[in-house]
C-alpha cells in the first residue's frame, strides 16, 4: 500500500486539500503538497502537473488532486506516461478506479462531494487492491 502521497488543489479544492492533508499526517502518511497554498484564484494545471511528475518519476507512490469539478486536474494529469488519473464522485469509485484501472491519482471535485465522501475515498483509494487479471489486460491498452 502507498506511503509517499503527492497532493495538489486549485483554490476551488483549497480547502479539501487541507483536510485530506491533515487526515494523511494524522495516519504517519509522507504527504508532499504541491500547492495551491491559500484559496486565490490559480490554474489547476499549475499543481496538476507536479503531482503527475512526482508519481511518474517515482517522488511518489500516488497522487490525490482537487479542483471545483474534478475535471481539470485529472485532464492535465492523464497527459502524462503511465498517469491513470481518476475522476471520483463517490467512494464506491475510489475502490474501483483501485481494483480494475489500477488508478495511480485520485482526481476529487469538491463543489460537488462531501467531505466525509471525500476522506472516505481517499481511504479506500489508498487500501484497495489492483485485482489484475483480465482488467491487467485492459489497463495495457491504455497507454498509446
Ligand atoms: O477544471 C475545473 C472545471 O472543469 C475546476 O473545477 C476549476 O476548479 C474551476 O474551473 C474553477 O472555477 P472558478 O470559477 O475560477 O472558481
Amino acid at each position: 500500500m502507498p506511503e509517499r502521497i503527492a497532493l495538489g488543489a486549485d483554490h476551488a479544492g483549497f480547502t479539501y486539500k487541507e483536510a485530506i492533508k491533515t487526515w494523511l499526517e494524522d495516519r504517519n502518511y509522507t504527504v508532499t503538497d504541491f500547492g495551491t497554498y491559500s484559496g486565490d484564484s490559480a490554474d489547476y494545471a499549475d499543481f496538476a502537473h507536479p503531482v503527475a511528475s512526482a508519481v511518474e518519476t517515482g517522488q511518489a507512490e500516488c497522487g490525490i488532486l482537487i479542483c471545483g469539478s474534478g475535471q481539470g486536474v485529472a485532464m492535465t494529469a492523464n497527459k502524462h506516461q503511465n498517469i491513470r488519473a481518476a475522476l471520483v464522485w463517490q467512494p464506491a469509485i475510489a475502490e474501483l478506479t483501485r481494483q480494475h484501472n489500477d488508478a495511480n491519482v485520485l482526481c476529487l471535485p469538491e463543489r460537488f462531494i462531501s467531505l466525509a465522501d471525500a476522506l472516505q475515498s481517499v481511504q479506500l483509494f489508498l487500501n484497495t487492491e489492483f485485482e489484475g487479471g483480465r482488467h491487467q489486460r485492459r489497463v495495457g491498452k491504455i497507454a498509446c
